[in-house]
């Protein structure tokens, strides 16, 4: 059997353009929802999304090259908890399905994004 292509991921979230038009769905949802809006109250939004659009696209094998900070520097000072980050999980699984993004390639991306969780989440207070 051939390996799957390492781009295999990317095409299945609908390159660049389908990064660009999920960060759309997914920063207004992170905004809305009380458990994670707080955090996103004051950022540069344009800059996120360059950042998760770039991150992303490299993560699921694509042609970009991700030149944001390291995930233990941009979020060390923000005090995320397990709860928090579950919440953005989840916030991003709904608006991968709202995408209509098929269910393994949801899996396979949130699994690449699970493992940067101990970088990310700071502290055990809620
Ligand atoms: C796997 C989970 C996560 C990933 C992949 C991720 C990814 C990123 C990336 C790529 C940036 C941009 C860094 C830069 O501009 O250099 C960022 C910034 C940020 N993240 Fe996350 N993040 C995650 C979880 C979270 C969670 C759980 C929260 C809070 C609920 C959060 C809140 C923020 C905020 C507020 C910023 C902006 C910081 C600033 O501009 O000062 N992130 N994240």
């Amino acid at each position: 059997q051939d390996a799957a292509p390492r781009d295999q991921l990317y095409k299945a979230l609908g390159e660049k353009a389908g990064l660009v038009k999920l960060m759309d769905d997914f920063l207004p949802r992170l905004q809305a929802d009380p458990r994670t809006g707080p955090f996103f109250k004051e950022v540069d939004e344009a800059n996120l999304k360059k950042q998760l659009v770039d991150q992303f696209c490299e993560v699921s094998g694509g042609p970009c090259v991700y030149k944001g900070q390291d995930m233990k520097t941009s979020h060390m000072d923000l005090k995320i908890n397990r709860a928090h980050f579950n919440a953005l999980v989840e916030i991003l699984q709904v608006s991968m399905a709202a995408q209509g993004t098929p269910f393994s390639a949801q899996n396979k991306l949130l699994a690449e994004l699970a493992g940067m969780h101990r970088a990310i989440i700071t502290t055990e207070t809620r």
